[in-house]
């Protein structure tokens, strides 16, 4: 068993799926989407401690939706990108033991996946990721400059983990030096730090447009996620 806490950041706007509300309070099969998220960790023996990421007019949603869980949640301000909202969660995590870092907008994470990616991360970063499944186009002004070879790229999940202290410090430099990467592993791979992916699942999609949302709710019918 490999204890951890986890790093959920929910304090984005959601532009993409042009909601007028936080996409992660829009409901599949009648529960907000950051409730699936939480839920999936506090239902492992595993997870400590949550920390959320929120924006503080929406501090007082996220408690009354989450008051019931039994995991401790600590609640700290979300930043204007999601690398802030993370280095903001992690300034409050026990630098002596391991952290995973998963968006609030991936609802269909499994406990089987939490507990490897946990495990592969006590001495260096690990995550989660699919294979490319298209042709992949690099383009140019609306022209194909080329077709990447697809052999060797993977389309990065969450969650990330890492040992707590490593990837606090990484993310705390970056600050420092003005890098934004768009996952946490892009820090740590800055940081020259390796990171090992595992095989993840295409059912853990993010909620980013508006038809994941039916592509959530096709999953969710699916008896192993109730
Ligand atoms: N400043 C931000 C931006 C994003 N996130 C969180 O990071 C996760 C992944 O980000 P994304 O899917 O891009 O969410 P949004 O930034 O809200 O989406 P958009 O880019 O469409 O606005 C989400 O759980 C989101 O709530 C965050 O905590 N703080
Ligand atoms: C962290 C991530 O989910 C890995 O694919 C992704 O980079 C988040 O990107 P977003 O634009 O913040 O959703």
């Amino acid at each position: 068993m490999v204890r951890y806490t986890v790093v959920i950041p929910a304090a984005g706007k959601g532009k993409r799926m042009g909601a007028d509300e936080n996409k992660l309070m829009l409901t599949l099969q009648g529960k907000p989407i950051i409730v699936w998220t939480v839920e999936a960790f506090s239902k492992d023996a595993w997870c400590e401690r949550i920390v959320l990421a929120v924006r503080p007019e929406e501090q007082g949603w996220f408690e009354r939706q989450l008051y019931h869980l039994e995991t401790p949640i600590t609640y700290v301000t979300g930043g204007e990108e999601r690398q802030q909202s993370v280095r903001a969660g992690l300034q409050v995590v026990d630098p002596n033991g391991i952290v995973l870092i998963h968006d609030g907008a991936r609802p269909f994470v499994r406990i089987d996946q939490l507990h490897a990616i946990a495990e592969a991360a006590e001495t260096e970063g690990a995550i989660l990721a699919v294979p490319v499944k298209d042709t992949v186009k690099q383009v140019t002004a609306g022209q194909i400059k080329q077709t990447v070879p697809r052999e060797a790229l993977w389309l990065a999940q969450t969650p990330q983990a890492f040992p707590a202290a490593d990837i606090r410090a990484v993310h705390n430099q970056a600050e420092r030096s003005g890098f934004i990467g768009t996952d946490d592993a892009s820090l740590f791979e800055w940081a020259g730090k390796k990171v090992t992916v595992l095989t993840g699942d295409y059912h853990n999609i993010k909620m980013t447009t508006p038809e994941d949302l039916l592509f959530g709710e096709a999953i969710l019918t699916k008896e192993d996620y109730q």
